[in-house]
């Protein structure tokens, strides 16, 4: 049967690396697969990796029909027997709903990857319409270690250096350096606005995990 799936889980938990991962494994196994991605970290239409690996993919803007889409190709005698789509937290509703209907009428496989929720906890409509409508959700089984080294679930957005919790939905960035950038906290500390920078600030510089 085929079946829309949701891989998920906090930034830098390898999603994109298993999307192409995914790929790699169902192409070299004779099965012909499509790529999307939406507002991609490297500014353009590609899947990356912070492994390192890259592929190019169809970007997924807000006027982009997915149905339209694979039909045209099915039309023009191309053969389609899976996607993948990363980035899926972007997607509308209404393009959630377009690729569970490529899973229903048309017998295609379609694996989405994507965070569940955003830098206030809050979720992305379309990792919301994914989680009513998808067969699996599969949380990824590694992922980032908040400093204080519980497992890392929340996404929290920093700014200069400090934890906001206001501001734009969607702000393309990365774990690294920046004035903005995420920084991925288990959900105490995120709840504590606890950063890194802060607990060393105000624990000392080797902080430990207690006691904040
Ligand atoms: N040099 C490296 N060697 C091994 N793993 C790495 C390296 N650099 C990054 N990673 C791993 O890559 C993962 C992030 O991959 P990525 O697919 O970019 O994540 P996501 O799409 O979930 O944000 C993390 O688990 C990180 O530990
Ligand atoms: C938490 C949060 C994240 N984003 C952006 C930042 C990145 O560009 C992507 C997540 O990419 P990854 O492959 O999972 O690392 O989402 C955002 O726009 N708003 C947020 O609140």
């Amino acid at each position: 049967m085929p079946e829309l799936v949701f891989h998920t889980g906090p930034m830098d938990c390898g999603k994109s690396t298993l999307a192409l991962q995914l790929d790699h494994t169902q192409s070299t196994h004779g099965r012909q697969g499509r790529i999307f991605t939406s507002r991609d970290r490297s500014g353009r239409a590609r899947i990356s990796s912070r492994l390192g690996l890259e592929t190019p993919a169809t970007e997924v803007d807000e006027e982009f029909d997915f149905w339209t889409h694979v039909i045209a190709q099915l039309v023009a005698g191309r053969r389609i027997d899976y996607l993948v789509c990363d980035e899926a937290q972007f997607y509308t509703g209404e393009q959630v709903e377009q690729l569970a209907r490529v899973v229903d009428e048309l017998q295609i496989d379609v694996y989405t990857f994507g965070i569940l929720a955003d830098f206030r906890t809050k979720l992305f409509p379309g990792s919301q319409r994914l989680v009513e409508l998808a067969d699996r959700v599969e949380t990824l089984p590694i992922g980032p270690l908040c400093w204080c080294g519980a497992k890392g679930t929340h996404n929290a957005r920093t700014v200069n250096g400090l934890m906001v919790t206001e501001g734009s939905q969607v702000v393309v960035g990365d774990t690294g350096a920046g004035e903005i950038r995420y920084e991925v906290l288990c959900r105490a500390h995120h709840r504590r606005r606890m950063t890194a920078t802060r607990a060393r600030a105000t624990l000392g510089e080797d902080p430990l995990p207690f006691g904040e």
